[in-house]
């Protein structure tokens, strides 16, 4: 590793001994040297925070990977369009990091420190700002939708299907944001539950959460007829094109969505499917009658409902870890897509890589548990940063 990236790592690795009061540390500053950014912000902040922490984390983890740090500078200045961010907006940030550096890195703090992030941190932003102009010229910030139709499955769960007032190009099991009316500037991510279609409509899967504003308001308060504003599609969670091996689709819960696209994507593929639909109860299977209409029309496709807490019609029993085995014949040859709740994730890799399935061929896309979504982690296959030294509290990449 050479100095810099070294240097970065160890100033960073005392930011991380208090998150919180960094991040808090660092807003406050930023807002009191200009306080009109406050207005590209969300009224609660506590989330925002958290994606600062990450984002910053993942910039400093890839300071030796000049590859992987292009990439998330990238995805990172075009996915800033839509909050209204501009070119002479990032002197103030680096500004306030310097300043929180000085702070909470104080006793690794010196002119060569400040040398080595004012390098990075330049490099950073004119890597995000010319990533944000390119894309500038070629699509919006965000895409105007109509609310189409709002299918209420459960007390909290809603399908919400959007129409764009242009198309927006994505590809099956990507996801976007999604900021409604009542909310301004809360941007939330969901994946997209269908293939692109011919008539350029979108569907979301949506569970309300305890306390969720937007997931909330997505379920309760939105109608056809409503707005919404979309974010452009993101992740990399997608299906090779053309033939390929036998797919495995392990949805748990609403992480349903990203694997229905991934279904419909691979049916005309002449790939074998078999899509794992987990819930804990018969209720919880919100989407069986257009999951079984699916199969009907695609012969190579086989849904498989699984139920962990109670018996319920032709589901099986249990957890879809300890169920795999007795499931897959085939492990070894098969490409595998998981999404839903992270210990269902987690423990779904640890079984494929136990019967023979390769790391690089387990992809998944976990969001946050929680209502807003905090952290896109990287999938699986993805090489783990060796971000030393520190590098403790949290990882891009989830440890299955
Ligand atoms: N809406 C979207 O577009 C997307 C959502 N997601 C994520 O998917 C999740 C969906 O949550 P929700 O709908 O509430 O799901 P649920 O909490 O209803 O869980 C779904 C199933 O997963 C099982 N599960 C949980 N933990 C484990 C484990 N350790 N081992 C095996 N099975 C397990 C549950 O079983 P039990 O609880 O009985 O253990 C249940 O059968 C959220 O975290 C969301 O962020 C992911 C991608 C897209």
């Amino acid at each position: 590793m050479s100095p810099e990236p070294r240097t970065i790592k160890e100033c960073f690795a005392r930011l991380e001994a208090d998150p919180a009061g960094a991040t808090g540390y660092f807003y406050a500053r930023l807002f009191a040297a200009e306080p009109q950014l406050r207005a590209l912000f969300p009224p609660a902040m506590g989330h925002q925070h958290d994606r600062f922490f990450h984002a910053l984390l993942r910039i400093v983890c890839h300071q030796d990977n000049p590859g992987e740090l292009a990439g998330h500078l990238g995805r990172l200045g075009r996915g800033h369009r839509k909050y209204g961010v501009r070119p002479e907006h990032y002197a103030a940030v680096g500004a306030a990091l310097t300043a929180t550096l000085r702070v909470f890195a104080a006793d690794a703090w010196s002119a060569e420190t400040e040398d080595a992030w004012t390098a990075a941190y330049r490099h950073a932003a004119d890597t995000m700002i010319g990533a944000a102009e390119r894309d500038a010229a070629q699509a919006p910030p965000w895409w105007a939708a109509e609310v189409t139709a709002h299918d209420r499955r459960a007390p909290d769960l809603a399908v919400v299907t959007l129409r764009p007032e242009r198309p927006l190009p994505f590809s099956a099991g990507q996801h976007l944001s999604v900021q409604t009316a009542r909310w301004p500037r809360m941007w939330r991510r969901y994946s997209i539950a269908n293939a692109p279609r011919p008539d350029g409509t979108l569907r979301l899967h949506v569970r309300a959460r305890p306390g969720g504003w937007v997931s909330g308001a997505l379920v309760r308060f939105t109608a056809p007829g409503d707005t919404m504003l979309l974010g452009p599609a993101e992740g990399a969670m997608t299906l090779a094109p053309g033939p390929g091996p036998d797919v495995l689709l392990v949805g748990g819960g609403t992480g349903l969505a990203p694997m229905k696209a991934l279904a419909e994507a691979a049916a005309g593929s002449g790939r074998g499917i078999r899509l794992l639909v987990a819930a804990r109860t018969a209720d919880g299977l919100y989407d069986l009658p257009a999951l079984r209409r699916l199969e009907s029309a695609c012969p190579r496709l086989r849904v498989v409902p699984v139920l962990s807490r109670a018996p319920g019609g032709s589901a099986l029993r249990g957890r879809v870890p300890d169920l795999l085995p007795r499931l897959l014949d085939d492990a070894g040859d098969l490409t595998a897509y998981i999404a839903g709740p992270a210990p269902l994730v987690r423990g779904t890799v640890s079984a494929l890589q136990r019967l023979g399935t390769p790391l690089q061929r387990i992809h998944h896309d976990l969001l946050a548990a929680d209502d807003p979504v905090t952290s896109r982690r990287a999938p699986a296959g993805t090489p783990s940063s060796s971000c030393p030294p520190g590098r403790t509290t949290r990882s891009p990449v989830p440890r299955p």
